[in-house]
């Protein structure tokens, strides 16, 4: 159930971005997007390599010069102070640097930089925060090791920890679940749902795609552009995300969950009556080698 300040909060835009282009290096790279995400829900970003996610990511965070704008609650970002942004966004980016000689308790406390007075010692709250984070992805364990001993899981467990310390509304992840085990993995969709239930905004960009169509709303893209915005219940969201990933996904529906398999992997239609049951629908209908 839903706290009451995330009942208030549930249905406003956390971010709306009306971007007309974003260019690196001087390469066009995102084309024209209009997107609107929610406070409390979760949006996953998916697409082939190189269509644009990380990017989109990176220019919903404010992170990049573009043409547009981007507002985070209502506000446009280039008028909301750096300090206000970073207690009200916290970031975890694909393949993070972080100091490998900070233990990973040091490198969490970062998280709480911007609740803290300049050169201030960190206060209880930012302790409470940090325990609090060190334990909800399982990393406490470590928190006197230096980040650059930790295996590549055990260190994004860390990172993940150092975004949710900073305790935002809202959360912006770009391949979360790398090094994670399967497990790790189950413990993080756990996390979005208690965060989302209680008002975060989660936009994370996947290539797990089973995981993705656990989330509130796809963003589908391709070539810079999104090909489609909704709800994975949807036909036309699944649709997009196939064709996207020019057909070879097969999305299968298991006791009302949706699944994604490669084309290849994907039991035909006629094939075993113990996979596709009566609660089994397999889409699209046509054999990847048709
Ligand atoms: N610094 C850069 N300069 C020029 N082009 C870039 C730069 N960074 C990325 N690109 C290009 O922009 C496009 C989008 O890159 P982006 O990293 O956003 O894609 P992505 O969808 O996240 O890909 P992946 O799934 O492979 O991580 C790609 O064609 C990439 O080559």
């Amino acid at each position: 159930m839903k706290s009451a300040s995330a009942q208030d909060s549930a249905g406003t835009n956390a971010l709306s971005a009306l971007i007309e282009s974003v260019h690196l290096q001087g390469q066009p790279v995102l084309g024209e997007i209009g997107l609107q995400l929610k406070a409390g829900a979760w949006t996953a970003i998916v697409g082939p390599n190189g269509a644009g996610k990380s990017t989109l990511l990176r220019a919903l965070a404010g992170l990049l010069p573009m043409r547009g704008r981007v507002q985070l609650f209502g506000q446009d970002w280039n008028t909301v102070a750096a300090r206000e942004r970073a207690r009200q966004l916290a970031w975890l980016g694909q393949n993070e640097a972080s100091s490998d000689v900070l233990s990973a308790y040091e490198v969490v406390m970062l998280g709480r930089l911007p609740h803290q007075a300049w050169l201030a010692p960190p206060s209880s709250a930012d302790h409470a925060a940090v325990v609090q984070a060190m334990q909800q992805t399982q990393s406490w364990d470590w928190r006197e090791r230096p980040l650059g001993r930790l295996s590549g899981g055990e260190r994004q467990r860390v990172l993940l920890a150092r975004a949710l310390a900073v305790q935002a509304k809202v959360l912006l992840m770009d391949e979360p679940l790398a090094h994670l085990d399967p497990p790790h993995q189950a413990d993080w969709l756990g996390l979005v749902r208690e965060l989302v239930a209680s008002g975060v905004a989660v936009v994370s960009v996947l290539h797990e795609l089973n995981m993705a169509l656990q989330a509130d709303s796809l963003v589908v893209m391709q070539a810079g552009r999104v090909s489609s915005h909704g709800a994975p219940q949807r036909a036309d969201t699944r649709a997009a995300l196939q064709a996207v990933f020019d057909d070879r996904l097969h999305l299968i529906e298991v006791q009302g969950q949706w699944l994604a398999l490669p084309a290849a992997l994907a039991p035909a239609r006629s094939e075993p009556k113990a996979f596709i049951n009566a609660n089994t629908n397999v889409l699209p209908l046509k054999r990847a080698s048709e």
